[in-house]
């Protein structure tokens, strides 16, 4: 049975609040260091190969890219802009990072968080920022821990446990974690049914 989510199709890229699509539905947002594979991972969930626009030069995503499921109206996979990319000019790293505070702080829709991370460089201080302001406003967050392909299949699952151990502590169980990667395709399964449960498709 093929999943709901290969039906995304862009919808809007969204530089300010007023371009979000209305806050009264369900998404689920992408969220991780410029250059993790955020964009790759959304295509391989999405079983399409151009959805989102993938880059070797970190800052690709610019925007709050939506992607919506037809035919569920209202929901939405959401790519954003990679964190730490130093060569943004500061007024705009400004207006970006007040814009995802507020999106993060305020918006209704968003049902689920996929922090992306390089499964050779997990958890740096942004990603547990993420993590952290998830579990503070009850929104469920899932680490997916991207370009296992880079690692021998023991060193993947090494890392996935040394991260699930250094969770555990301040997050209990509220954060899942998982290798995964948009190369092999290694994990694609058991990330749609964490997105596709938390937007009750
Ligand atoms: N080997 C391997 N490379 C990957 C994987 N995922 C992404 N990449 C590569 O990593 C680079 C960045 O991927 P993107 O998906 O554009 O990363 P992003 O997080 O969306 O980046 P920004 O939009 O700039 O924040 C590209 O060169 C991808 O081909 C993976 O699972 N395995
Ligand atoms: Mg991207």
């Amino acid at each position: 049975m093929s999943s709901p989510l290969e039906r995304a199709r862009y919808l809007l890229a969204a530089h300010t609040r007023k371009q979000l699509p209305e806050d009264g539905g369900a998404e689920v947002a992408f969220a991780g260091r410029s250059n993790a594979g955020k964009s790759s991972a959304l295509n391989a969930l999405c079983r399409q190969n151009a959805l989102a626009r993938v880059s070797k030069t970190p800052g690709r995503t610019q925007q709050l890219v939506y992607f919506e499921l037809p035919p569920h109206e209202g929901k939405y996979l959401v790519d954003l802009p990679g964190y730490g990319y130093a060569k943004v000019p500061q007024d705009l790293q400004a207006h970006w990072q007040a814009f995802l505070d507020q999106y993060f702080h305020t918006r209704a829709a968003l049902k689920g968080l996929v922090v992306v991370m390089d499964i050779r460089h997990p958890l740096k201080d942004y990603d547990r920022e993420m993590l952290g302001f998830a579990v503070r406003r009850g929104i469920p967050a899932h680490a997916l821990l991207t370009k296992a392909d880079k690692l021998s299949r023991g060193a993947a699952s090494s890392a996935v446990l040394a991260v699930r151990r250094e969770l555990a502590g301040p997050y209990g169980d509220t954060v899942s974690v998982q290798a995964f990667s948009g190369e092999s395709k290694q994990g694609v399964e058991e990330a749609r049914a964490v997105v596709e449960g938390w937007l009750g498709l």
